[in-house]
């Protein structure tokens, strides 16, 4: 028995081994093109071959942390959570210093209960009538994966046209900002698990969507677009060797339909530290800028932090998170949680980065939401504040 363990993990470790880079051809390198686009159009080819990307200054230490707890945290639950619940969630996170947070989303209830049309639509409707009191302006986050959850969305915000910005740079403390986040995948399977569609099908729907959001809707809107590509690093059903190429390739095609940015999904958590930069090398030989880039842990292997790491030392500064390390995808058996907001903020923090999030609040967050589903509080870092913080109460009472 020991043996067999022993080769079955021989053969994970195997398998998690980065290609030889050398042994792979570069991607297309492509620039960006606008959205303007129209559906079934090839999209446009630019003129001129993308410069090389602007460095940040070194001294830029700035981090943008995405709080993805109400939506990804809680869709994989197996019983209803009140709205009650994730309201109070997005209410208490708003008050931490986070300044983006994905609240819902407009996706089939057939497909995803937990996260049923109807709740997300009420959770928007909500957070526009009564928007959170928060330190910094919010922009709350919505998935929406065709036509119809976009219009969905639409009929809450035509309602409310003048209680949302349609970019974080116009948000105000009582006027939060709106934004859409369509979901690809970078395998054939995952795709037809999570969209019931193939990858250039999904891309097709994407490119409306898109592009509705941006322009061609009846109400005038123009939201900002994120989007989404999951199993970067890693598929349940292909497995480890996921070809960064064909994310590279997704990636420039989602940004020159106009989205605004590209968050790249570890959503098995299969990601290692080589495999994470190979990715990055990819994406920069493929003219995709760093701004444009989040990343998306999932800590089921515990390589969250290693792999946010090479990150940040390539120049990435937008991570998703999850308070209480909750999470989990309903399409990939096994996958546990989204790397926990608060270890991610204690690790950018001991390494002089900026997140602007209050590490004690997040870690009450945390200890409250798990207690309230009633799941394991999955984040080391907020037990150990916790933990900490009792201590430190005891003794000044002795
Ligand atoms: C894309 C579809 C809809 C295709 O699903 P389909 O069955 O092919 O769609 P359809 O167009 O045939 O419609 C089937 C039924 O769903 C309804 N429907 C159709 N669309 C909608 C909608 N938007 N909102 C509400 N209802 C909808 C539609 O009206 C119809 O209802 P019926 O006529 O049978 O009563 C489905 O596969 C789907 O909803 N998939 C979403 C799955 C999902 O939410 N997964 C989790 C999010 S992705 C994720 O977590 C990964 C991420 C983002 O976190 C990053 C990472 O970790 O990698």
């Amino acid at each position: 028995m020991a043996r067999l363990a022993l080769a079955a993990s021989r053969q994970l470790l195997r398998r998690c081994q980065p290609r030889p880079f050398s042994s792979v051809s570069i991607p297309i390198a492509r620039g960006y093109a606008t959205a303007s686009t129209t559906p079934g159009q090839q999209p446009q080819q630019p003129q001129q071959q993308p410069q090389q990307q602007p460095q940040r200054p070194a001294f830029d230490n700035r981090i943008k942390l995405v709080e993805v707890g109400p939506r990804d945290g809680l869709q994989n639950e197996k019983t209803s959570i009140p709205m009650e619940t994730k309201i109070e969630l997005i209410n208490r996170l708003a008050q931490t210093g986070l300044r983006t947070i994905e609240a819902g989303a407009f996706v089939s209830p057939k497909w995803v209960p937990q996260a049923c049309m109807d709740k997300s639509s009420d959770i928007l409707q909500h957070l526009l009538i009564n928007p959170p009191s928060s330190p910094k302006p919010l922009t709350f986050s919505f998935l929406v994966p065709n036509q119809k959850g976009l219009d969905n969305a639409f009929s809450i915000l035509a309602k409310n046209p003048s209680a949302f910005a349609t970019s974080p740079d116009d948000a105000t403390a009582s006027k939060p900002a709106v934004e859409l986040a369509v979901f690809a995948a970078a395998t054939e399977s995952f795709s037809r698990k999570n969209l019931n569609c193939s990858i250039a099908e999904s891309l097709a729907t994407f490119r409306q969507v898109i592009q509705a959001a941006k322009e061609s809707n009846p109400h005038g809107l123009s939201l900002r677009v994120r989007a989404y590509i999951s199993v970067v690093l890693g598929c349940p059903f292909e497995g480890h060797d996921v070809d960064p190429h064909r994310v590279a390739q997704i990636a420039t095609e989602l940004l020159e339909m106009g989205a605004d940015e590209i968050a790249l999904g570890d959503t098995t958590g299969m990601g290692t530290a080589p495999r994470t930069k190979d990715l990055l090398v990819c994406l920069r030989a493929a003219g995709v800028r760093n701004e444009d880039i989040a990343f998306h842990f999932h800590d089921t292997y515990g390589q969250a932090l290693v792999n946010i790491a090479v990150a940040l030392e390539h120049g990435i500064r937008t991570f998703d998170c999850s308070v209480g390390g909750l999470g989990g995808c309903p399409y990939s058996p096994g996958a546990t949680g989204n790397v926990a907001t608060e270890d991610v903020v204690y690790f950018m923090e001991t390494l002089g980065m900026d997140t602007g999030v209050d590490l004690d609040k997040v870690a009450d967050i945390g200890e409250w939401i798990t207690k309230e589903i009633g799941r394991e509080h999955a984040s080391s870092v907020g037990k150990a504040v916790l933990g900490a913080r009792r201590r430190a109460q005891a003794e000044a009472k002795v």
